[in-house]
């Protein structure tokens, strides 16, 4: 039995299957129409920016729908590649190549020996694997080159998240932390590892972009070469977290070892840390900009929710790391939470940057420190809330 899906300009065929699971006979997950929808804005984004024809490998390709919707819905495209290790897999793909008129070029190798069997070939390379991309960052550091694109998914995300440690530090090589922005942290582990992967290829990384959403991770790193630029970006760019479970207040450090006296400087509670990870930039707004303008020529089924996520991400650029989950400071606050808009105007008038993040409907970005939210929440409650000052007690703060 056969199933069709269409997605974007393309229609393909693929057996069918009950779930979405590894274990299908050729992987196609629905859900990832949107991960494709945005793969295929930021590519052309990427491509506009370069002024010159792109080869792409896509070396997880599946079904091949991503590698030929590459191919037949971005314009100054050279060569698309198409890879896969599973001989049925590769099958569909010709399959499906031929009956969207695509001239995707196919191959059968385990995506590490494609990488080293093509140094400095590709353009833009997209590893989209099952769970962890952890085994394929080595290969794609040796293979990518300078002004190239690496496009990256996770899905382990309980380990990037923190929820299971030790799998995190064995895949990541770095300590995550369990809290309310985890989405955002496992984002800064998955970049930070990438960076310091690639650096003994003197590599670096510059994210264009980087997102969670549901159940997976995504990041679009632009490829730079030099060791002095490598240094110089890994010294700017590699730190630790530093969270405080009592008051909720953060820290960054830059460097290669966590060196902060493990005590909160707000409240003297113990501090919790991650690291190394990445605390420099996830998003680059004209980058994010240059997607929207583009979204209006593209046919994608997801484009109203393509849009959000975008606005959103715009909006995150040049703040700082980690949110603060409202709903969780109000809750240790032992009052109600006032809307989340009213909150970022209070933060604005007082001269701090405020936006919203996408990770959490209920998360706020701000350059304000916590007691600061904390007054500031507090005031619009005072002003809203005529019954239960008596009862809250003493502001905790
Ligand atoms: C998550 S699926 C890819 C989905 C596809 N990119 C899409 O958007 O629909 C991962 C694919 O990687 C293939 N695969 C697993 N290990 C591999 C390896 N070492 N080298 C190349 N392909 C591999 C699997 O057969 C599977 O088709
Ligand atoms: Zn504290």
């Amino acid at each position: 039995m056969m199933k069709t899906v269409k997605e974007g300009m393309v229609t393909i065929k693929i057996p069918s299957f009950d779930k979405v699971s590894s274990k299908a006979p050729v992987f196609y997950n629905p859900n990832m129409e949107l991960n494709r929808d945005i793969s295929v804005l930021a590519i052309q984004q990427f491509q506009k920016e370069k002024k010159s024809r792109i080869k792409i490998a896509d070396i997880f390709a599946g079904s091949g729908i991503r590698g030929i919707r590459y191919h037949v819905e971005i314009g100054g495209v050279e060569s698309v590649l198409a890879n896969d290790i599973n001989p049925l897999a590769v099958e569909f793909i010709e399959k499906n190549s031929k009956l969207n008129n695509a001239h995707v070029d196919i191959t059968m190798e385990d995506a590490n020996i494609l990488l080293r069997k093509n140094r400095g070939v590709f353009d833009v390379v997209d590893i989209d694997p099952f769970g962890t991309p952890s085994p394929f960052i080595e290969s794609a550091g040796y293979s990518l080159k300078k002004g190239s694109l690496l496009c990256v998914t996770a899905t382990d995300t309980s380990s990037l998240c923190g929820t299971y440690k030790k799998p995190c530090i064995r895949k990541y090589n770095a300590v995550p932390l369990k809290t309310e922005y985890c989405h955002e942290n496992g984002l800064r582990i998955l970049a930070g590892f990438t960076s310091l992967t690639l650096a003994k290829y003197k590599k670096y990384i510059k994210v264009r972009l980087a997102y969670s959403s549901q159940h997976y991770m995504r990041l679009y790193l632009e490829i730079g070469k030099g060791a002095a630029k490598t240094d110089k970006s890994l010294k700017n760019n590699i730190g630790f977290i530093y969270h405080c479970h009592n008051c909720l207040s953060r820290s960054l450090e830059y460097g290669m070892l966590p060196i902060l006296p493990l005590e909160c400087p707000q409240c003297g509670g113990k501090t919790d840390f991650s690291g190394p990870l990445w605390i420099g930039e996830l998003e680059d707004e004209n980058f994010i900009k240059g997607m929207i303008r583009l979204l209006p020529e593209k046919r994608l089924n997801k484009k109203g929710e393509t849009l959000k996520l975008l606005k959103l991400l715009e909006g995150e650029s040049g703040m700082p790391p980690t949110f603060y989950d409202i709903h969780k400071i109000c809750s240790k606050m032992g009052i109600s939470a006032p809307p989340l808009k009213k909150i970022m105007e209070k933060l604005q008038e007082k001269g701090f940057k405020a936006t919203r993040s996408h990770c959490k409907a209920t998360g706020i970005k701000t350059n304000a420190p916590i007691i600061e939210l904390k007054k500031s929440i507090k005031s619009i409650h005072n002003l809203t809330c005529h019954g239960c000052n008596n009862i809250v007690g003493p502001p905790h703060f």
